[in-house]
């Protein structure tokens, strides 16, 4: 497997421009499924989930073909002719439990695997389960599969979501589109993507209200008709390199980025005394002169902090002046960069959902491991400011989530290299 090389050291200046959002899209691909006719996606991420995705819809029947370099997404889904996805695609990316509501409201019957864990966590799939049970789907757990069956289609329900979660959220929205009368959806997930689905659903010609609140109602339509969606910024990889020239030091302008979609992580930016300035093209971002102050930080569901920067935050912690507590509410086990970045010299105590972090003046390159995506890039991100060589290994999970990162930080002054692994 590939490995990500950095010569710390290097201030950053220049522009990244920010790709379609993964977890949008990943959400967006599986809507194709609702409609016989042509779902078309543009500014689509170039990842390796995404092709992961194109490979599930695929063996289901779906014709997918990926054009201007995978920037388009171009697919429709005239039958499905197979309604089981297969536990050796679906164990890849979680995102494939997505195909589940849409196949049983289009035809009545689906097959689904299981997703399991992952390294992040446990990550149950209960509560997509349940949402579709209130919509009268008849499902059994099999062999680690989901089997299941709404026999004369699926019926609009009232849904109280436990917790906001965003996967069953999307599952539920999809299916709901094409059950017969309404369905509520309360507590449900406010994030961007979840707004971005309706809206790529609402031009196929369902009838959504109240996405981006807690409440959501849908009216069921008898069909979905084609369409053509640009697919949202990236919000985490926005955050992610607005990172870089705050730990770097330096001065980026980040293109296609819009600070209403991280409103809470730019706060706690600020907050550590990083210049943000909205511009005619993104989003500006200045490291002031000394180090960054140490500040606290809760994982929330949106609008609050994203789970999904909590990793590349305390790469800046690491150096920053002070000590702080950085607390995960949402995985439970979403703290393994922390061994890692205490191996370049960072001073990191973990104790169960929250971590410590005593800033230290400096941290030293190391060769250390990639667990997890975002893990992997907060590792790439602390090596930039690090003394000497940082040698991210096994940075397989990093594809799934960021395109070209050595050629975006590298065309800003970073020392970074890929080195491919036969
Ligand atoms: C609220 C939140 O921040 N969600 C994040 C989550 O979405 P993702 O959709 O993967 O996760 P959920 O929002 O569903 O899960 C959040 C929490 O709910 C629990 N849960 C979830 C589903 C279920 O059926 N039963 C259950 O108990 C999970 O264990 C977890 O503790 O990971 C994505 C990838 O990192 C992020 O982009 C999302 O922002
Ligand atoms: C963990 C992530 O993705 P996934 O839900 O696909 O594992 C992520 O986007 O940070």
């Amino acid at each position: 497997m590939d490995s990500i090389i950095v010569q710390g050291g290097a201030e950053l200046r220049g522009q990244i421009p920010i790709a379609g959002a993964k977890n949008a899209c990943l959400t967006l691909m599986p809507a194709t499924l609702l409609s016989e006719e042509p779902l078309t996606l543009t500014n689509a991420p170039r990842l390796s989930d995404i092709r992961t995705m194109t490979t599930l819809l695929q063996s289901l029947g779906a014709e997918v073909s990926s054009l201007q370099s995978g920037k388009v997404l171009a697919m429709s889904s005239h039958d499905i002719n197979n309604h089981t996805a297969d536990y050796d695609i679906v164990r890849k990316m979680r995102a494939s439990i997505l195909v589940l509501g849409p196949m049983l409201a289009r035809d009545g019957h689906a097959i689904v695997s299981l997703p399991g864990g992952c390294a992040i966590g446990a990550r149950p799939v209960d509560l997509h389960l349940t949402a579709l049970e209130a919509m009268g789907a008849d499902l059994d757990l099999r062999d680690g599969y989901v089997h299941a069956k709404a026999a004369g289609g699926l019926k609009g329900g009232i849904v109280d979501f436990r917790f906001a979660s965003v996967g069953a959220t999307e599952n539920a929205l999809m299916a709901a589109t094409l059950a017969k009368g309404t369905t509520v959806l309360n507590n449900a997930a406010r994030e961007p993507e979840i707004v971005d689905l309706a809206n790529c659903l609402r031009a196929m010609g369902a009838q959504i209200e109240g996405d981006g609140t807690s409440r959501i109602e849908i009216q069921g339509v008898d069909r979905l008709h084609g369409a053509t969606h640009q697919v949202v910024a990236d919000r985490i990889e926005l955050g992610t390199y607005m990172l870089a020239p705050a730990i770097a030091g330096g001065e980026v302008e980040l293109l296609g980025g819009s600070l209403d979609l991280i409103g809470a992580f730019v706060e706690k930016l600020e907050e550590a005394g990083v210049e943000v300035t909205a511009t005619e093209n993104g989003i500006k971002v200045r490291r002031k002169n000394g180090r960054v102050k140490a500040v606290d930080v809760t994982t929330e569901p949106f609008p609050g902090f994203p789970t999904d920067l909590q990793a590349q935050f305390m790469a800046m912690m690491c150096t920053a002046e002070g000590s702080c507590v950085l607390e995960e509410k949402i995985f439970e086990n979403r703290f393994m960069h922390a061994p890692e970045l205490t191996r370049m010299g960072a001073n990191i105590e973990v104790h169960g959902g929250t971590a410590t972090v005593h800033g230290v003046e400096r941290l030293k390159g190391a060769p250390v491991m990639a667990t997890d995506l975002r893990a992997s890039v907060s590792l790439i991100l602390a090596g930039l400011a690090a003394e000497g060589e940082t040698r991210v290994n096994r940075v397989y999970h990093l594809d799934r989530g960021y395109e070209s990162v050595e050629t975006k930080l590298g065309a800003c002054g970073a020392k970074i290299e890929r080195v491919k692994e036969q």
